[in-house]
């Protein structure tokens, strides 16, 4: 094993056997007592990667593509086909909720036997109880059995116990997908938090923006191999462009029998996304409803700009949660081929917070552009002060910037001319 990696996995295999039924009834069962028949389903065809420690890593795909397999496997809780895991270090896990939990035991007992599976002492166990709890925020429950508990408290005292037991590695499925949003945006702050420290971290999520928030790189498997693998946020929107095609292709069919009937409507505004796009990700508590770009000189929505020319962006947006006062907004440009330009928020501009309405506007005037000729788009965001997301819009803008000069490079770099005579 390579001396920083602390993870390697070596063209795994999995294939599963799935038995055929032999029915429900007494006499459909006695019938096909000895149907004994199965067909073997290849969830992983062979996939490699490794991991650094105090490396996060996304793993990402469609439903069914083989992402729990691949952590349970990581967690030895089914073994590979063939192929081979190296891991180096304690691992702890969030992989199925309440897994370890005895439901007929309080919340004070479960936390014992939890965490000693994970290898930790009672005297270990002793002198972290009241941080594990605190965490969970489970204290008046604490003594009640956890079966009383709902998803959302098994959950929360899951992932308290999880993330107190020093692992080397956390593994985590899907889980923090339970929970109400503070808890969720305080578990994030936790994984970074710990990921800060070296721990390494995998994690099985449908939420990209989840990725985003904590991951060093994504891998998206897709048909039992690793499909693309990077950047998260250069892998996501390949993602999501395949997403989006499939949806399409699912759908082609039947718009083509509607077509027959109904004209389609002249699209008014480009930037208008429909709901559930997969440009979209987020909770939705604030959602963005319009963006535009503006020419400060016309005054007219545009998406041709000259490098001295200055933009507005304009950010129309619905507030669905009217518990939501405030919240942070922010925009990042990248060029068309990912390059990141600049990014920036309210957070970071150290300005006020946006004051919620029902509906609102925002505008953000730039200065002049200074980016050279090419095509750029820009995400922007909704989001709370500890990282909740309440929407965020990839690629919600793309415009293009014409030059006359010769100059090179991504933006001009504003400067100045002086000669003079070398002073002897
Ligand atoms: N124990 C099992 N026996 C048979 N088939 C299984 C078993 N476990 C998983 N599978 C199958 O393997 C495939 C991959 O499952 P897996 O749970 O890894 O997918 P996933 O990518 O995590 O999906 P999701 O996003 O829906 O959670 C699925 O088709 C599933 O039905």
């Amino acid at each position: 094993m390579q001396s920083d990696n602390v993870i390697e996995v070596k063209d795994l295999k999995k294939k599963f056997k799935v038995y055929y039924d032999k029915g429900n009834s007494l006499k459909e069962k006695i019938l096909f007592k000895s149907r004994n028949k199965y067909e073997e389903r290849w969830v992983l065809n062979g996939i490699s990667f490794n991991v650094k420690k105090g490396e996060a890593i996304g793993l990402i795909g469609h439903n069914g593509c083989g992402k729990s397999t691949t952590l349970k496997l990581l967690n030895r809780i089914i073994y590979p086909t063939s192929g081979e895991i190296k891991m180096k270090g304690r691992v702890s896990s969030l992989i199925e909720l309440g897994a370890g939990f005895h439901p007929d035991m309080s919340g004070r007992e479960n936390i014992y036997i939890n965490a000693s599976i994970f290898g930790l002492t009672k005297k270990e166990i002793d002198e972290r109880i009241d941080d594990i709890i605190e965490f969970s925020e489970l204290e008046e429950f604490m003594d009640n059995p956890v079966r009383t508990y709902s998803s959302g408290m098994y959950m929360r005292l899951a992932f308290a116990v999880a993330i107190n037991v020093d692992a080397d590695i956390l593994l985590i499925d899907e889980i923090l997908a339970v929970g109400d949003a503070n808890f969720q945006a305080k578990c994030f702050n936790k994984l970074r938090e710990i990921k800060g420290k070296g721990v390494t971290i995998v994690i099985v999520s449908h939420s990209l923006g989840q990725v985003e928030q904590i991951c060093d790189r994504t891998i998206w498997i897709d048909k039992g191999l690793i499909r693309e693998e990077g950047q998260p946020r250069k892998v996501h929107p390949l993602y999501m462009d395949y997403m989006s095609d499939t949806t399409l292709n699912s759908h082609q069919k039947k718009e083509e029998e509607e077509e027959k009937t109904t004209e389609s409507e002249e699209v008014q505004n480009e930037n208008v996304v429909e709901e559930n796009s997969p440009r979209d990700i987020g909770n939705f508590d604030i959602k963005i409803t319009d963006v535009q770009l503006i020419d400060v000189k016309t005054r007219k929505p545009a998406t041709k700009f000259h490098i001295e020319d200055q933009m507005e962006l304009q950010v129309c947006y619905m507030r669905k949660n009217k518990n939501i006062k405030k919240c942070e907004f922010g925009f990042h440009i990248f060029r068309s081929d990912g390059l990141d330009y600049y990014g920036t928020n309210t957070l970071i501009d150290k300005v006020n917070s946006v004051e919620l309405k029902d509906t609102g506007k925002i505008s953000v005037v730039f200065g002049a552009i200074y980016l050279l000729q090419g095509e750029y788009k820009i995400d922007i965001a909704f989001h709370n002060d500890l990282g909740l997301t309440y929407n965020h819009r990839y690629n919600a803008v793309e415009f293009e910037i014409k030059n006359y000069y010769d100059e090179v490079g991504i933006a001009r770099v504003t400067h100045e001319w002086i000669f003079n005579e070398k002073e002897k």
